[in-house]
């Protein structure tokens, strides 16, 4: 712990131009604090830009260009459920800041041997999936959590968009179950800027991605529960939600209604498709003021962030196969590099699944 600590502490300090002996004091205080308690608490700076750090770390982000540009919202004297659900609502709202959206992560206490908060939930906002004799209702993603939910006695209206409630424990209590307040939920409904037929698909998605299952490490501590949100790029809508075949599989539909045929893989149909699907979530996005990047600006971006890491003589890290835009990504600069995967910390981790 003591090695992670000084490591964390001797780059962020340095980071933030402070003081040999203002880091050397910090080293000291640490020290003492991790053997009276085998832990040590970061100062609300320490905690801010070790955030940071780790989304400048996240080896599989394309949107690391605006890595210092994040609201670090300090949770960690919550420890009742009624606070740490409140706290999750005041995240959707002051993220999506009426479309505008703003970079936030909340932190919530982190894991000692005595305790441990965990969310259940992917996403903060993200559509339930029930299991049907024919077929998935909604996202097949969330067939899983969708049963525990009902097990703990959430219902849904059982449409193809609910937004699943808020399920999270605290230490070794059971689980509890908070529905999220429709006035929080921010929404885009889909339309085509030429095909009028498409707003009758019903489609739409959620403005804001708030990840709320990845642990956040920073100098040896664990954030188990650090839910984080950027804007989306649209080909995760309209390329991945909306269209892989174990999602929400809606590529043969929106061909046929595009009238091509579906039956040869020569006449491309997939492809056309896909793009106008895409369009149609930039479309509407835009149209509806919600923050959202293409994959060829995001890509642009990315090249900047690269240019900026080189000037501090950072090396930038990443996961070439996630940075690829899953649309035409060869005409995008990623493609043609190769980046070193390797997992430096600060960073955010994946972690085990708290109810199976
Ligand atoms: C500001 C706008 C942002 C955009 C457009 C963006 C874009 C993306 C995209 C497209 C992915 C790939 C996701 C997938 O394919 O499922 C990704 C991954 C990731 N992003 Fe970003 N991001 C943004 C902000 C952030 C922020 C604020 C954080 C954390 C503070 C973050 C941390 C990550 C991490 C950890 C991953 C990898 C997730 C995994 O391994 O499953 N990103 N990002
Ligand atoms: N735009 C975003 N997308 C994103 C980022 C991290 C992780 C994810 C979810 N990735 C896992 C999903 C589900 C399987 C493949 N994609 C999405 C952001 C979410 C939170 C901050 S940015």
């Amino acid at each position: 712990m003591i090695e992670q600590a000084k490591q964390f502490l001797v780059q962020c300090y340095q980071e933030l131009e402070k003081s040999e002996s203002e880091l050397y004091e910090r080293i000291y205080e640490v020290e003492k604090e991790i053997e009276e308690t085998g832990y040590y608490t970061h100062t609300y700076e320490e905690l801010e830009h070790g955030a940071k750090m780790a989304w400048r770390n996240s080896n599989r982000c394309i949107g690391r260009l605006f890595w210092e540009r994040l609201e670090v919202k300090d949770c960690r004297h919550m420890d009742m459920e009624e606070e740490v659900a409140e706290a999750l609502t005041d995240h959707i709202r002051e993220a999506t800041n009426g479309g505008k959206i703003q970079s936030t992560i909340s932190i919530f206490k982190p894991k000692t041997e005595a305790s441990e908060i965990r969310i259940w939930n992917h996403q903060l906002l993200r559509y339930a999936g029930y299991e049907t004799g024919d077929g998935v209702i909604g996202d097949p993603a969330s067939v899983e959590l969708t049963k525990r939910a009902m097990e703990l006695g959430w219902q849904g209206k059982g449409t193809s968009f609910d937004i699943l409630p808020h399920i999270f424990h605290i230490d070794d209590r059971a689980p509890v179950w908070y529905d999220v307040p429709e006035d929080a939920i921010e929404e885009v409904e889909l339309r085509h800027p030429e095909y009028d037929w498409f707003r009758e698909l019903e489609l739409r998605w959620y403005a804001v991605p708030i990840i709320s299952d990845m642990r956040l490490e920073i100098g040896g501590i664990d954030y188990t529960c650090a839910p984080f949100n950027g804007w989306y790029m649209e080909t995760e809508i309209g390329a991945r939600n909306l269209a892989d075949d174990f999602r929400y599989d809606l590529l043969p539909v929106v061909a046929r209604k595009m009238g091509i045929d579906t039956k040869r893989n020569s006449s491309l149909w997939k492809d056309r498709a896909l793009v106008e699907l895409n369009q149609a979530v930039l479309y509407s996005f835009q149209q509806d003021g919600v923050s959202l990047v293409d994959h060829h600006t995001a890509a642009q971006q990315f090249q900047v962030f690269q240019k900026n890491e080189c000037k501090y003589a950072r090396q930038v890290t990443g996961d070439w196969s996630w940075l690829n835009p899953p649309v035409s990504p060869a005409t995008t600069p990623i493609f043609h590099q190769s980046y070193e995967d390797r997992m430096d910390t600060p960073n955010y981790f994946y972690q085990s699944c708290p109810f199976s």
